[in-house]
């Protein structure tokens, strides 16, 4: 094992300075410290900080694994390959015009074996430490380990609840381990927050570098402009969103607002917009924030590694994600495959990726058998975040499938809103893109794809709260050419003891039966 540079002498065992866990790992290194003071490392006491310190400056104090770092190279590269960027530079696409991918020193992180980063990772979950409070930064070093601390703008996003689907699974699918990963319940309310929470942290970086960032723009269907607009604001920084006019949910439209961010209403679709950011952010010093930006992926991957956490690093079966614009599917990928790479796990879950059949062009890729990729013109869904025909990490998605021996299944809109009331029913409020993701399990279960006693992880990625109206509109049967089955509408009823009475007799003799 290596032993790293120090700019003051101690040696260091990871989990020593953030829990008081002995060292599981044969790893040790030695670590930068800003102050002298750091033969206390074994005391957390000495540790805490004074009154007149914030957790910023605590974590000024702390070591820091060196020697690691990470690069922009182009995404699938030929290992001949010698094109890559730093991460201090603003460039979204390699020299033929490919997507870009971050790519970590491996044989740095190798140094340590993966007993040593499952104990890091675990010392920092459920803190208040400056930043691996974060679900995102607790795995800084697999994420932008150059950057400083200070630079890093973050909500503690992350860590978000793994939920045992109990009765969803038992009595709707006949499974006893499903799950359903609430990335959702989130500072904005969507897996976004994973992904902003690292572009903010660079780009505020890059100005105080005086790079030419005046402010950061992206193109949206609702989730990306809430990330990128509530953290720029945390961080002072000017964003800008460009949202398809009458596409997005209202509490979606209120949330750049509310932040502060410059927001334009366009007439036209998602991937209007996009072709619009793409132009504009070449032209202007606005820095380009959707995921076509590979820093993104970097935060939306701990995603992956949070499931195998949760599951005390056990490998799920299948992992089933929504898909629009295609980069978190690719996130999950490389959050697993780095996990197995590193020596955390030993294989990889199977992925499935799930689209509105309104929005499916992966879908029609897949069942071509990959053939030639055609965008299309997605059509009006209730999934309104993944209404996209030309998803820009098309590329991306189709590695991580074949890479995971992934699938991908569709839902129409009756299946889609069917499948989140039948959820809602057991206690979630899921939003309709999970509605979506479940309707791709009901299938792969119903066709015996997806065992019983599979391990199925369902990622919901937005909250369901953001999504009221397509419930409201459910409930109240108001969907042309849709039954609306399970719709729960509330019932009227005159403010007199004798009818009230006679409504929940009615009620109670129905739900006797069901007993
Ligand atoms: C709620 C929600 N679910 C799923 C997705 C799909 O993610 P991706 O675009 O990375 O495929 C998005 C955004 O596109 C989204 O906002
Ligand atoms: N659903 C997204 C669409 C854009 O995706 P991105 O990950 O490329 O930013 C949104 O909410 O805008």
């Amino acid at each position: 094992m290596a032993s790293f540079s120090l700019l003051h002498s101690a040696t260091y065992f990871p989990s020593h300075s953030e829990t008081s866990l002995k060292p599981h790992s044969a790893a040790t290194f030695t670590v930068r410290c800003a102050s002298p003071a750091t033969s206390s490392l074994d005391d957390p006491q000495k540790h805490r900080r004074s009154a007149d310190e914030n957790i910023r400056d605590e974590a000024r104090r702390r070591p820091q694994l060196q020697n690691l770092s990470a690069r922009y190279v182009p995404f699938d590269a030929p290992p001949s390959s010698t094109e890559s960027y730093s991460l201090d530079e603003i460039v979204y696409r390699s020299q033929s015009g490919g997507l870009l991918d971050v790519h970590h020193d491996f044989s740095a992180l190798k140094r340590y074996d993966g007993e040593f980063w499952r104990n890091l990772f675990d010392s920092r979950v459920g803190k208040t430490t400056w930043p691996y409070g974060s679900g995102v930064w607790s795995k800084k070093e697999w994420v932008l380990p150059e950057i400083d601390d200070d630079d890093i703008v973050s909500a503690f996003e992350g860590n978000s609840n793994l939920f045992w689907a109990e009765r969803f699974g038992k009595h709707h699918l006949q499974m006893n381990d499903l799950w359903v990963k609430h990335c959702g319940n989130s500072h904005t309310g969507s897996f976004k927050d994973l992904g902003m929470t690292v572009l903010v942290s660079q780009v505020n970086r890059l100005r105080k570098m005086n790079k030419p960032v005046i402010g950061v723009g992206c193109a949206s269907t609702g989730d990306t402009s809430a990330a990128l607009s509530a953290y720029c604001a945390a961080a002072g920084i000017p964003s800008i969103v460009f949202l398809p006019a009458d596409k997005i949910s209202m509490a979606q439209l209120v949330q750049p607002i509310a932040n502060g961010a410059f927001v334009l209403s366009i007439d036209t679709d998602f991937d209007g917009c996009m072709h619009l950011i793409r132009e504009i952010t070449a032209e202007l010093p606005i820095y380009l924030a959707n995921s076509l930006n590979s820093l993104r992926l970097e935060g939306q991957k701990t995603a992956a590694i949070e499931i195998l956490q949760q599951f005390n690093w056990e490998v799920p079966d299948w992992v089933i994600i929504p898909g629009g614009n295609l980069g978190n599917i690719y996130a999950f990928y490389k959050g697993f495959h780095m996990c197995k790479e590193l020596g955390l796990v030993d294989r990889i879950p199977r992925l499935v990726c799930a689209q509105a059949a309104n929005a499916n062009p992966l879908y029609l890729h897949y069942k071509s058998g990959y053939k030639d990729f055609n965008a299309l013109k997605a059509n009006t869904t209730f999934a309104s975040a993944i209404q996209i025909g030309d998803p820009v990490s098309i590329d991306r998605a189709v590695y991580a499938l074949k890479k995971s021996n992934g699938i991908v299944e569709e839902a129409t809109e009756e299946e889609l809103m069917d499948a989140t009331a039948l959820a809602d029913s057991t206690g979630m409020f899921i939003c309709p893109h999970t509605g979506v993701a479940l309707t791709a399990l009901m299938k792969l279960r119903e066709s015996g794809v997806i065992e019983a006693n599979d391990r199925t992880v369902v990622v919901s990625t937005a909250h369901g709260l953001k999504f009221t109206q397509s419930k409201i509109d459910y409930h109240s049967k108001n969907i042309k050419e849709m039954a609306c089955r399970l719709a729960n509408p509330p019932v009227k009823v005159k403010a007199e003891f004798g009818s009230v009475m006679d409504v929940l007799k009615e009620y109670l003799k129905n739900n006797e039966s069901k007993c």
